[in-house]
Parts: structure tokens; sequence; C-alpha cells
């Protein structure tokens, strides 16, 4: 990391961030109106222009023609209502390649007028590396379409969205750090830091267990709460064989345990929210555990709700409110950065415990 702080190089990391939510949103809307499919060619440079003329919309139109969504699920589906699903889609993909350019161009030009060190001119390349994984793994997911698949699969959504949160993670923690690059002592809150660290972990596996749930349609089973349909556990959780394949595919368990988990997580980062409130900290970071302690609670309050209702767009609110709440969760471990245990404020002590 630069040693001084930067705000243009950290705001610059921040926006991505932003286009990273966008991005999410994109995607989750593309979903929700179930649009998976429908772009059936990659074409990374050249397909940033739509189908301008006629017979350009007739050439992608015979090309999701081929999928069995169309065949057995959509077989009447005209050109209009076609291109109606292709837009939401084809936005998300230029927003995806907008957000290429705005990390490449000035990561490019920054390095080479010496405003990154190498080191972390090389971090953001390998964030950018992942990035283009992550861009390759939704076009795998996208062309599975091809070969006789309805939707898209739950084993290519969840490690799809796990992928993006880490990533999006990354770049917000870097963004942080280089703002504000030297972390103040935080005597005897370090258990509260681990707190935090492991309510990210729990938070990024809560939402890869979601990601689960939205791919299999699991919202529209088991509509009560807190029982299944009178169950703590579905009979039907083991149905699938073999049996490992219950916990990706089987709407009776991924919703299990995307309960159990989401439950779990919201009570430790409750637990860290009210422990960062309670502590002496300063206005900012309290504003911080506050926010924490506003999204855990409407995350979850969404959720229920989602389920409760089956209401695909209280799904895609709570999917978005995801985000924002493992963002503020990730800002709150990082105001705590430069927490010691009691005992051990030597910066020399501090910075080993980095
Ligand atoms: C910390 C708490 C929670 C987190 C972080 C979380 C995260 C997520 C995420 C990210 C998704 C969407 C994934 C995607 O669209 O690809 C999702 C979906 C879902 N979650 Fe949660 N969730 C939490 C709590 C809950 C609770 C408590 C319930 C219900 C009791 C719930 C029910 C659902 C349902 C039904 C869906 C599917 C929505 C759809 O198909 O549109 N979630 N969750």
């Amino acid at each position: 990391m630069n040693a001084r702080p930067d705000r243009l190089i950290g705001n610059w990391l921040l926006i991505i961030c932003a286009m990273m939510f966008g991005m999410v949103a994109g995607g989750g809307h593309a979903r929700t109106i179930g649009a998976g499919f429908i772009i059936q060619q990659w074409r990374p440079l050249t397909g940033i222009i739509p189908p301008l003329t006629h017979a350009a919309w007739l050439h992608v139109f015979d090309l999701y023609r081929q999928t069995a969504q169309f065949r057995l699920l959509h077989p009447t589906m005209t050109l209009a209502q076609f291109q109606s699903l292709f837009m939401p889609m084809f936005i998300d993909r230029d927003w995806g390649r907008l957000m290429a350019l705005v990390f490449a161009l000035p990561l490019v030009w920054f390095w080479w007028r010496g405003r990154l060190s190498n080191r972390l001119a090389l971090w953001l390349l390998a964030l950018f590396a992942a990035g283009a994984g992550e861009a390759t793994m939704g076009w795998l997911m996208t062309y599975q379409g091809m070969f006789g698949v309805l939707h898209p699969s739950p084993l290519y959504l969840a490690p799809h969205f796990v992928l993006a949160m880490l990533i999006f993670t990354a770049m917000l923690w870097t963004a942080l750090t280089i703002r504000n690059p030297e972390p103040p002592i935080i005597t005897g809150h370090s258990g509260l830091r681990t707190l935090l660290s492991v309510s990210i972990g729990l938070l990024i596996a809560t939402i890869g267990l979601g990601a689960l749930v939205a791919a299999t349609g699991a919202i529209h089973v088991y509509n009560t709460f807190p029982l299944m349909d009178g169950h703590a556990l579905p009979p039907h959780a083991f149905k699938l064989h073999p049996l490992w394949l219950n916990l990706f595919a089987n709407q009776a368990t991924v919703q299990f345990d995307h309960r159990v988990l989401a439950t779990i997580t919201a009570i430790i980062v409750v637990v860290a929210a009210v422990q960062g409130l309670r502590a002496p900290l300063g206005p900012k970071p309290r504003d911080l555990f506050l926010l924490l302690a506003g999204l855990v609670i409407v995350q979850y309050i969404l959720g229920m709700s989602a389920l409760v209702s089956g209401m695909a767009g209280l799904g895609y609110v709570h999917e978005l409110n995801a985000v924002l709440l493992l963002a503020a969760c990730v800002a709150c471990r990082h105001a705590l950065r430069g927490a010691v245990p009691a005992g051990a404020e030597h910066p020399l002590v501090m910075k080993a415990a980095e």
C-alpha cells in the first residue's frame, strides 16, 4: 500500500465498488425477470453494441431459440418479448464492460505516473484478473442454456455471487486503506475486531446460500416462518441422490440451510454492532456500527417477508441490501484495524497485530 493517504485513488476504487453494486443490481434484475439465458453469444469487445438491424435481432433471437428454455418453456415467445428481456441483460453486460474500463485505464495511467506503488498496482491487477474470471464464470453459466439446462444452475450462480462478494470486499478494504493508511490505535477491542472478521466470513457464506435459494426457486416453497410447513427440517430434505446434491439442488435443504446460517449470522452481527455501539470509539465508527445494526435487522425482516409473501421483488431488495450489509460490516472491521489487546498499545505491537 502507499504510505500516505491518497483520496483520489481511494475514491476511484470506491467508484468501482459502487459500480460493482450496480452490476449486482443489474444481474439480479435480469435473473428476476428470467433473462439469464437470453443472450447466447460471448463477444467481450464487439458485443458492446446492441443489435441494430432487424437481421441482427433475428440472429440473436435464433441463438436463444436453440436453448431448451425457449423450446420447453417459452415456445410462443415473440421477437418483441425477446427484445424486452434482451435489453436488461445487455445493459448489465455493458455495465460490466464500462466497469472494466473505469478500472483498467486509470490503473495503467496511475501506475505509469508513479501514483501507485508496484505492490499496490500488482494487487489491483490481481483484482482485475479476478473480475475477468468472474465475467467468464458468468458466461459459462449463461452458456449452459445451450445444453438442455432450463435455468441458471445453482452450482454456477452461488460461486459466481460469492466470488463477486470476495472481490467487492477486497476492493472496498483496499479503497478504505488507501484513504486512511495509518489506523488509529484502539486499546482493548481486539475481541470485537475478531468478531467482525467472523461476521464478514459468515455474511459471505450466508450470501452464497441465499444464491442457492434464489437459483433453485426455493422462495416458492415452505412459505412459513419460523417452521417450514410445520417442520423444523422438512422430510424431503434428503430425497436427492447422491446425498451431497441436496445441499445445492434440493429446495427444502437449501432453504433450511439459508435460514439457519442467516439466523446465526444475524445474531453474531447484532452482537458485534451492539459491542461497537457500547465501545468509546468516537462518532464516525459509532455511525458505522449503527448502520450495521440497522442493515442487519432490515435484512432479516426482508428475508422473512420475501419468503412468507413469495414475492420475487422483495427477494431482489433483500439481495441488494445484503451487499450494503456486507459493505457496512467491512467498514466497521476496517475502522477497528488498529485495535490491540489491552496492555499492548505500543505501535510496533500494533503493526504485528495488523
Ligand atoms: C444475514 C441474513 C441474510 C443474508 C445476508 C441473506 C442473503 C441473501 C442473498 C444475497 C440472497 C439472494 C441471492 C441471489 O439473488 O442470488 C438471498 C435470497 C433469499 N433469502 Fe436471504 N439472507 C439473509 C436472511 C434471510 C432470512 C432470515 C430469510 C428467511 C427466513 C431469507 C430468505 C431468503 C429467500 C426466500 C431468498 C430467495 C429470494 C429470491 O428468490 O428472489 N434470507 N438471501
